[in-house]
């Protein structure tokens, strides 16, 4: 079976192709299982061929436990202390069913375990009701602690960047932005001698293009076109960043990377990834700082708040290696992560997560072939498919502006199949003063 999806090229132009259908299938739905009893629970999948009973882990009493899986597959939950071990829920995966609540036991019956369950019902209803309202699920439930009662959602200003305005209709509009931040053209040996800088930096600001790839999820592709009063150069394209500064990227990470290969220890020890990360700080070059005072033109709002202290991650810098070099290790989770569909935000509904993915493309596909595309399968209007190019980047939100996740903000990269591929992705994030009363919280920046 093939679908129609639509492909963004580096030059901004879409086109809509048929792809086979499991180029994007199947869709894997973010699967919340809450525990009612207070007793540990060991749960098990079912594989959905052999039937056998493959252990998934443990849930602690009350606890959560948060998973990604398929329409129609079982999970088969049994206490873990009992010798028996037979099981007392069996859950079926549904296609607008995210939360799946684990029954109490007939003797975990006292009035603070009915309490509890209660809640839990309660919760139930209320993401059922969303749903109902929204059309969407609820990705994003902070269940709070025993000390601090359950917050269900979380309200954030959607002022700083851009793009609230933007709705259905507004698919493949532009938006114009300047950044003051100059080009680096060049770098120079002495980032310290005046002289030198001056040499290295263009001195117009930027005109930053957003243009609207889609608005459920909400993804953006920048680039930028020099704001030239000119005849003939206007047709003149330059990139968010430019080429020396992508390469000054990689060349940062480069022997972060190769270090960690010949390490003995940390975590990115291990050749059987496919993929390789670092992160880089705004601290480390005085190029960094620019890219970081961009982003923070790109997305208005104070460069103060861009550093990993306060609402954002470091820079994080992955290269991921062509397909048939994969094959000749064995695949890994780590490395799955960055093909297999996942969403950036993190599950545990913490309101202080990541809101928006900035993704730089460090460099160009080998060729038009080479994949390691970026796509998004749960896009409103189709599959989007996405490779701006090197020194552009794709923009999108992890989160809608009620605080919920965005489930459609989905996504993945299609294997590379030639050449290297460079990216370096930027997390701006909320971080603190969540005010929260009865089932939201209000959020803000800092
Ligand atoms: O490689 C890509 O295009 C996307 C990477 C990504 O989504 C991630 O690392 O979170
Ligand atoms: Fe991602």
């Amino acid at each position: 079976e093939s679908i129609n999806f639509v492909e963004v090229t580096a030059t901004g132009e879409t086109q809509t192709y048929e792809e086979q259908q499991d180029a994007f299938a199947p869709v894997p739905v973010a699967v919340v299982i809450k525990n009612g009893r207070s007793s540990w629970v060991d749960y098990y999948w079912e594989n959905p061929e052999t039937k056998e009973l493959v252990y998934q882990g443990k849930i602690d009493p009350r606890g959560t436990t948060a998973t990604s899986s398929y329409v129609g597959h079982v999970f088969v939950f049994t206490p873990m202390k009992k010798s028996t071990k037979k099981a007392f829920a069996r859950i079926e995966i549904k296609a607008d069913k995210n939360l799946y609540i684990l029954p109490l036991g007939k003797k975990n019956r006292k009035e603070k375990d009915l309490k509890y369950y209660q809640s839990l019902l309660e919760e139930e209803i209320f993401v059922e009701e969303y749903k109902k309202k929204t059309g969407k699920p609820i990705q994003c439930i902070w269940g709070g602690n025993k000390s601090k009662p359950k917050k269900w959602l979380a309200h954030y200003p959607r002022s700083p960047p851009i793009l609230h305005m933007w709705s259905a209709n507004h698919v493949g509009q532009t938006h114009h932005v300047t950044s003051n931040e100059y080009y680096w053209t060049c770098i120079p040996d002495d980032i310290t001698d005046a002289n030198a800088v001056q040499q290295c930096r263009d001195n117009k600001p930027l005109s930053i293009t957003l243009q609207v790839l889609s608005t459920d999820p909400k993804v953006f592709q920048i680039d930028n076109v020099t704001s030239l009063l000119c005849v003939l150069e206007c047709v003149y394209h330059t990139k968010v960043l430019s080429e020396v500064e992508a390469d000054l990227v990689i060349s940062l990470a480069k022997p972060k990377i190769k270090r960690s290969l010949a390490g003995t220890h940390g975590g990115l020890v291990s050749n059987t990834r496919t993929s390789k990360n670092t992160w880089i700080d705004r601290n480390e070059h005085a190029v960094m700082e620019t890219l970081y005072r961009r982003a923070a033109d790109i997305l208005n709002v104070s460069e103060s708040i861009l550093y990993p202290t306060k609402n954002v991650e470091q820079l994080q810098v992955v290269i991921v290696f062509p397909f048939h070099q994969q094959k000749q290790h064995k695949l890994n989770m780590s490395s799955r992560v960055l093909f297999a569909s996942h969403h950036d935000f993190g599950a545990d509904g913490n309101p202080q997560q990541r809101m928006i993915t900035l993704l730089f493309y460090l460099n160009n596909q080998a060729s038009p072939n080479a994949g390691g595309e970026t796509i998004f399968p749960k896009a409103k209007d189709g599959p989007l498919k996405a490779h701006p190019g090197k020194g552009n980047a794709v923009l999108f939100y992890s989160m809608l502006e009620d605080g919920n996740a965005d489930d459609s903000s989905l996504h993945a990269a299609l294997p590379v199949k030639e050449g290297e591929k460079w990216i370096g992705m930027s997390f701006p994030y909320f971080r603190k003063s969540c005010k929260c009363f009865h089932f939201v919280c209000l959020c803000e920046w800092q």
